[in-house]
């Protein structure tokens, strides 16, 4: 097994492991980039129909070869029935083909695979229709994003895919826009804008398809906006219907009565004039049977209800899962996760639908793992509560009242007051990594975290523009001394956990030094496959979770692999891209020195795999040669409060970066020159937003001045190293 490294580390292990991985590579590196034997040619273009409805998804498996919708089936089980790889070949699974994408940042996406092609998605909402035998490119669409708004992004420029529906792929656009896209040719058949692009939406999540109405969400909820989720007509792009999940304007009409419901739980006015939140920026799901479409909805806008709701409320529908009609969108019945949520807890994670026997009856039921640490398992056809147990150690709640379904709280999440170490932290105990429900073993795999936030109130009600992460907390304060990093990374861990639904219980679990793994997918061939944020690609037994398999994927891995089969051979892809909120704010830490250098790409594999993977980047470094540092202690200390209020979202906490956006110690003598230029925009093309509206030039100095700091401190600490 490759060692793993903790977040806020030496920079030994992880650095130790990628180069290994990469010698062994190298070593290896003779036989061309694609295993060709035998490969049939890509299908002509006029086979490649991508000829999906309600009845072929719902007979998903009845052709086991194809995934066809985001969870593979409506209930997003992410189960494949396919065994030909199972737990006595797998340890011959080598890379069949793999694929370049163009930008290197976070990659979320499950590709598709229909009609003899694979369709994905990488950052910035690039769509790429791919041959699934060779990896060679059929089309590519790239949706042209402004790369000015990436600001608007509280975690990264993502995108999780595509969904196929009667000849076009629908994709959910980072600027808002929904787009069909003729699945032939990847030409653009229309374009509908969902959002209002003066406000901080995004959209990060993959469309659902339900009887010709395209269904997706948005997210922003880090920087004030109102969640809701849509239905488009599938042919002509026309808007069905959209449901709230926070009232609006209390002096105006309520859209319906679950809105009418909803604002005797809402308090003062900033909920309504900063959006109030409950993104629905995620997870859906779909019972045929009972007509219904489930979604998750997030967190509080701003987090701090405090602020948000006079600290009073449950706040609905914040961190819920809802049941609607996909008709018409009309509400069904609710269940909040987190009343009152004040930590960020959404419960937008992924939902999984299964039928399974508790107590002795088949029950409907519907799964999920949200961030807040419990397990729910609810009646899916009246959101009953069946149970709920907390999955990793938490704090702020000692568990779930079964007679109100509220959490006990325990009060020591309470920040109102003082400040709090909270478990889990905004990372989640759960985030959107999607996981699986394998009916043969009976059990849910987790790609479970254990991470602590200290939250502190803001002591105002937070600012809120465009572009500015408002939530209502001051910026946790990160240690900059390397030790002290060191100790809070330790605190930081994930697991790949094998939970029993029925007996709320873990059966195994895997132990992973950091957070941030992938999504999981679990087969008939009883494995569970998984990227790790190591770099990894891995199978275990589903039964056992014994390690099968490994391989190197030269980046952290965070999307959920997918299979399928083609002319009688199985294949395993992953979507290979570090990235993501935890790799762009925390992950950066455990490297304090040496810059990941991150490359995204598809990863196919199969049985006898004969292709291989280009050595991991490995360009040089130099240091920086900062300019003199001429301000005084505490306007460096303002500056970094500028810092993490602003810029750490994307460029790192403590100014370390995890090397997908620049690390700015390693700025150069050009770039210190035009500081205050790229500050207001310069570098807008290349994502980086202007703050100009936010920073007056006297602080843009301060900010400079922080930054000046953290270049030296690097390179003492590069000396010291150097030194011992
Ligand atoms: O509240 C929101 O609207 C919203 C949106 C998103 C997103 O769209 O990616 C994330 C989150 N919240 C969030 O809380 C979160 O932890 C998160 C992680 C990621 C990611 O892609 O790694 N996105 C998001
Ligand atoms: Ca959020």
């Amino acid at each position: 097994m490759g060692t793993q490294d903790r977040l806020g580390l030496h920079t030994g292990p992880r650095t130790a492991t990628i180069a290994l991985l990469g010698l062994g590579l190298t070593l290896a590196a003779c036989s061309g980039e694609r295993d060709t034997t035998a490969a049939p040619p890509a299908k002509a273009a006029e086979e490649r129909t991508a000829w999906v409805d309600g009845d072929r998804i719902r007979a998903a498996n009845e052709t086991p070869g194809e995934w066809l919708s985001h969870g593979r089936t409506y209930d997003e089980q992410r189960h494949s029935p396919l065994d030909q790889i199972n737990t006595d070949n797998v340890d011959q699974l080598g890379l069949a083909w793999h694929f370049k994408l163009d930008v290197d940042r976070g990659t979320e996406a499950t590709p598709i695979v229909v009609d003899g092609v694979m369709y994905t998605t990488g950052p910035y909402s690039i769509v790429y229709a791919l041959n699934p035998v060779t990896g060679e490119l059929l089309w590519k669409f790239d949706p042209g994003i402004d790369r000015s708004i990436a600001g608007r992004a509280c975690c990264g420029v993502v995108n999780r895919g595509v969904a196929p529906w009667k000849g076009k792929i629908y994709l959910g656009a980072f600027d808002g826009r929904l787009i069909a896209i003729d699945a032939k040719t990847g030409e653009q058949v229309w374009a509908t804008q969902t959002v209002d692009t003066t406000k901080n939406y995004t959209i990060t999540g993959a469309p659902r398809i339900i009887d010709g109405k395209v269904i997706i969400g948005n997210g922003g909820a880090e920087l004030g906006v109102r969640g809701y989720v849509s239905a488009y007509d599938a042919e002509t792009g026309e808007q069905l219907w959209r449901w709230y999940t926070v009232p609006g304007d209390p002096n105006k009409p309520a859209e319906n009565a679950a809105m009418e419901a909803a604002q005797k739980t809402w308090f003062g006015d900033v909920y309504y004039k900063q959006g109030g939140g409950g993104t629905v920026w995620d997870s859906m799901a779909y019972d045929p049977e009972l007509d219904l479409l489930y979604i998750g909805t997030g967190n509080g806008s701003p987090w701090n209800i405090k602020y948000r709701s006079e600290g009073k409320g449950d706040n609905l529908y914040l961190s819920s899962i809802v049941a609607l009609k996909p008709d018409t969108g009309e509400y069904v019945w609710h269940y909040q996760t987190t009343p009152g949520d004040t930590w960020d807890y959404t419960a937008t994670q992924h939902i999984v639908l299964a039928d399974m026997e508790i107590d002795g009856d088949t029950r409907p039921v519907l799964m999920q793992a949200p961030k807040n640490g419990f397990f729910y398992v609810l009646d899916r056809a009246t959101g009953e509560l069946i149970s709920a147990e907390n999955f990793v150690p938490i704090n702020w709640a000692s568990g779930i009242d079964m007679e109100t379904g509220r959490p006990i709280k325990t009060g020591l999440a309470d920040y109102s007051d003082t400040p709090k170490l909270v478990v889990p932290s905004p990372y989640g105990a759960h985030n959107w990594q999607p996981m699986s429900y394998n009916p043969d073993t009976g059990l849910v795999y987790i790609p479970a975290q254990i991470t602590g936030h200290l939250f502190e109130d803001e002591g105002k009600v937070p600012a809120h523009a465009l572009n500015l992460w408002n939530v209502g907390l001051l910026p946790m304060k990160i240690p900059e001394d390397p030790a002290a990093l060191q100790a809070v990374g330790q605190q930081f861990s994930g697991k790949l956990l094998a939970w029993d639904p029925v007996k709320q219980e873990a059966a195994w679990a895997v132990d992973y030094a950091s957070p941030w793994n992938g999504g999981t997918l679990t087969t008939a061939g009883n494995l569970v496959f998984q990227g790790t944020a190591d770099g990894r690609v891995t199978a275990y037994s589903a039964d056992a979770g014994e390690l099968l398999w490994e391989s190197p994927a030269n980046t952290g891995v965070i999307a959920a692999p997918m299979t399928y089969e083609i002319d009688g051979e199985q294949y395993v892809t992953f979507m290979a891209g570090w990235g993501g909120t935890f790799a762009l704010v925390a992950a950066g830490a455990a490297e304090d020195i040496v810059r990941r250098q991150s490359e995204s790409r598809v990863l196919t594999f199969k049985l006898g795999g004969k292709a291989t993977l280009p050595p991991p980047k490995n360009d040089p470094i130099t240091l920086p040669n900062p300019p003199a540092l001429t301000a005084n202690a505490e306007q460096i200390e303002a500056g970094r409060q500028l810092y993490h209020g602003l810029c750490a979202g994307c460029h790192g906490a403590a100014a370390i970066s995890s090397g997908l956006v620049p690390d700015l110690r390693y700025m150069s003598d050009d770039t210190h020159a035009m500081f205050n230029q790229i500050v207001a925009g310069a570098r807008a093309d290349r994502g980086m937003p202007s703050f100009v509206h936010l920073l007056p030039v006297e602080q843009m100095a301060l900010l400079h001045q922080y930054l000046i700091k953290r270049s030296h401190d690097l390179v003492a600490l590069h000396d010291s190293r150097e030194a011992e």
